[in-house]
């Protein structure tokens, strides 16, 4: 059963490198195989941009301020003045987002950026990468990197020379656009975690690794805890937590090196980890928070603030909550007593940089630039000491599990480490902050998805081959080893259940909506709160009509019968190239069902009519594909919420309509068969659950699919569609 660290970590270096190596084929086939316009079209690009301003943001970062080009813009009003800030066009459409990693590259002159591979990559050489710090409707805010290798970013595409090269002068000048790229921080990160762990000789195994690997058991912990002298008699500081709840937190005290809190959907799982915190530091002991996302460490700052608790946030500014910023270590370094010495530099850095605009002059552009460099220098030496005496001093630190590889923890040790999502994220990723740790906490749900992985070392679609080939043709491969084994999943098969406590009441779902995911998943466990068991849509706060939707929590819509077919991407028109582009890169060979989105716009229409406000209901579908057939309801219910089931996991909503798609006379239901998929789907509503999907395909796709249907069958409001009303409806 125990596992051979060193084969593990090599493993681990080997599915890593197939897996970034996915990534990064699949990201840069979208930008060498399409227009700069076709990718703008696509939501992954903006282009025909000038850098409206150009400043010092947190951290010393330079940051850019696009805006689209007075000269291009179709719906400018401004005058075609070029000046700084002129830009007061809007920009188009896209699906940029703050905290994307971006290139920012200069655009060909002679418009030719309708034309196929413009730009960008090594090839090209050009561009910086960036950060995304804020979107708003006229203006896109990127912080590029500028480090020099050393610290904690840096050393991406388009070096130091160059990048300075590029933004010399392009405030109002040249022309630019951006487009995302991979983030391949995280998987370096990654990498040099494994690359410790393989070094280590196994006398330098501490008693907590050697837990994980199985090389020893767990140390016992009593199975009742009430009793136990040290945490049977708590002082809680929320005593309005439930049994499951305070036996979890008991059990995470309590054990030695390694404790399991198993959250199923709206059982608590944060609000758990907030008291745990508290009772950690009650108890004088040092605390790293991590998440595998910057929302979910975010989350748990904006909960624990409240409490009054010194904590430090790491992280780029730039992908924190606003909410969140206070405790931001980047902030703290410039308003603490410490962060005084940092300061002066950062205004003369300031100053620099905005005597940069005025100076129209190669030479004397240099010259600052040779001073900003030298001033970075200093401002980062400062700010090292800084934050070294601000993290030293504090209690509890909060990261992204690949925030805790920078250099601010670099030495620093703690005596828990907690992990939430930890069923999200990938066991290397954990393992970055784990070398740091002697006990660790990790609190997920191994029956939800687990983290999204893209080169096929794993049964599911899409992804490289050539991710694969370089992975089976290493050595030392531990077999059957992937990178979609979770910690959470690994830990358990290891130790059993007894390293695992389980929170059973949620405080989300219907009774109705609970119970075969309970049943099914969750060893009938869960029970559903007072509060929330017999929630139905007509009892929301504001006005709802009894209806036959409104007043029923399980809703099934069975299409049997064949007069429904899923469609292929394949099967449609070959189109132009925006088509392809979509074809071939973004839905890859998705399903979608017409007949379905016409059923859904129909219960959408019949909720709304009966006076549900439309932001509280969300459509979620396996397939990209469907979601596409499904966007003209945006415009028809504004407010409405679109998404894949993957990307709604950790949502809820009151009202949840789910299309299921998939009706073929062979029973294909493809990665629809995916438990855990279903699982998710289906316990994202709070009042209201409606399946769409044909009962007859669906029954032979395994055997947790057949149980469903029977059980919808058995239990919901079965119906069937009206083909007439249907008609007249489209
Ligand atoms: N003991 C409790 N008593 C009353 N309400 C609770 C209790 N514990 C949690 N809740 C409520 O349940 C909801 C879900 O809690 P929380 O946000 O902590 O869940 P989560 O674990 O982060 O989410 P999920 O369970 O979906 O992963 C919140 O509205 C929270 O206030």
């Amino acid at each position: 059963m125990a596992v051979n660290v060193q084969e593990f970590a090599q493993t681990q270096i080997s599915l890593l490198a197939s897996e970034l190596a996915a990534e990064i084929a699949e990201s840069s086939a979208l930008v060498s195989l399409h227009s700069p316009t076709a990718l703008q079209r696509a939501g992954v690009a903006l282009t025909n941009l000038t850098v409206a301003a150009q400043r010092t943001g947190l951290g010393g970062k330079t940051v850019l301020e696009l805006g689209p080009d007075p000269a291009t813009a179709s719906s400018s009003s401004s005058s075609s003045s070029s000046s700084a800030g002129g830009a007061t066009a809007d920009l188009p459409e896209h699906g940029i987002r703050v905290g994307d990693i971006v290139l920012v590259a200069e655009q060909p002159a002679g418009g030719g950026v309708g034309k196929k591979k413009t730009v960008v990559g090594k090839e090209a050489g050009g561009g910086v990468k960036g950060v995304v710090t804020r979107v708003g409707r006229a203006v896109v805010g990127v912080a590029v990197e500028e480090r020099d290798g050393s610290g904690s970013g840096g050393g991406g595409a388009g070096g130091k020379e160059e990048g300075e090269g590029l933004l010399a002068g392009v405030v109002g000048e040249k022309r630019v656009w951006i487009v995302k790229v991979a983030d391949d921080v995280t998987f370096r990160r990654m990498n040099a975690t494994m690359e410790r762990l393989a070094k280590m000789e196994e006398r330098e195994y501490s008693a907590f690794v050697r837990v994980l690997f199985g090389l020893s058991s767990p140390s016992p912990v009593p199975a009742d805890l009430t009793q136990d002298e040290e945490v049977g008699e708590i002082e809680w500081v929320d005593p309005t937590l439930n049994d499951s709840q305070k036996d979890a937190i008991r059990f995470a005290l309590a054990s030695r090196e390694i404790g399991l809190i198993h959250g199923p959907p709206g059982t608590g799982k944060t609000h758990t980890l907030i008291e745990l915190i508290l009772q950690l530091l009650k108890r004088n002991l040092r605390v790293l928070v991590c998440g595998p996302s910057n929302i979910s460490v975010d989350n748990i700052v904006e909960r624990l603030a409240p409490h009054k608790v010194p904590l430090i946030r790491l992280g780029h500014p730039a992908r924190l909550l606003p909410s969140v910023l206070n405790h931001s270590l980047d902030v703290l370094t410039r308003t603490s007593e410490a962060g005084a010495i940092v300061k002066d530099v950062r205004a003369e850095m300031d100053a620099k940089q905005a005597s940069i605009r005025k100076t129209r002059n190669g030479r004397e552009r240099r010259a600052i630039y040779a001073d900003l460099k030298e001033l970075r220098k200093e401002y980062r030496e400062r700010e090292r000491r800084c934050v070294s005496s601000l993290v030293a001093g504090s209690k509890v630190v909060l990261a992204t599990l690949h925030g805790a590889g920078g250099f601010q923890l670099r030495g620093e040790q703690f005596d828990v480490v907690i992990i939430d999502e930890a069923s999200q994220a990938l066991e290397a990723q954990c393992w970055v902050p784990l070398l740091a740790a002697s006990k660790a906490i990790c609190a997920g749900d191994h029956l939800q998805l687990p983290p999204t992985i893209k080169s096929l070392n794993l049964k599911g679609k899409g992804g490289s081959k050539k991710g694969k080939d370089a992975a089976a043709g290493t050595e030392g491969v531990v077999k059957g080893a992937t990178l979609e084994t979770t910690l959470f999943d690994r830990l358990l098969k290891l130790h059993g259940p007894s390293i695992k406590r389980m929170l059973t009441t949620q405080y989300r779902m219907h009774e109705n909506i609970m119970r075969f995911p309970s049943d099914e998943l969750y060893e009938g466990k869960l029970i559903a709160a007072e509060a929330v068991k017999a929630r139905l849509l007509k009892d929301l706060p504001y006005e709802v009509d009894d209806t036959d939707d409104t007043t029923e929590p399980v809703i099934f819509i069975d299409t049997q019968g064949g007069d429904f077919l899923e469609k292929n991407e394949d099967d449609q028109d070959a189109g132009g190239g925006s088509k392809k582009l979509t074809k071939s890169s973004l839905y890859g060979d998705s399903k979608s069902n017409e007949m379905e989105a016409a059923l859904v716009r129909q219960h959408v229409r019949s909720l709304v009519d009966a006076g549900v406000k439309p932001e509280d209901i969300a459509v979620v579908t396996p397939y990209n594909a469907q979601l596409a057939v499904l966007a003209p309801l945006k415009e028809s219910f504004p407010g409405i919420e679109l998404g894949s089931v993957d990307g709604f996991q950790g949502r809820e909503k009151e009202a949840v309509i789910v299309s299921l798609v998939r009706s073929n006379a062979d029973g294909e239901v493809g990665f629809l068969g995916e438990k855990r998929r279903l699982n998710v789907a289906m316990t994202r509503p709070k009042r209201s659950l409606t399946v769409i999907g044909d009962s007859e395909t669906v029954k032979k796709g395994s055997k947790f699919l057949k149980d469903w249907m029977d059980f919808l069958e058995e239990n919901a409001d079965l119906r069937y569609p009206d083909l007439a009303s249907l008609a007249q409806d489209a």
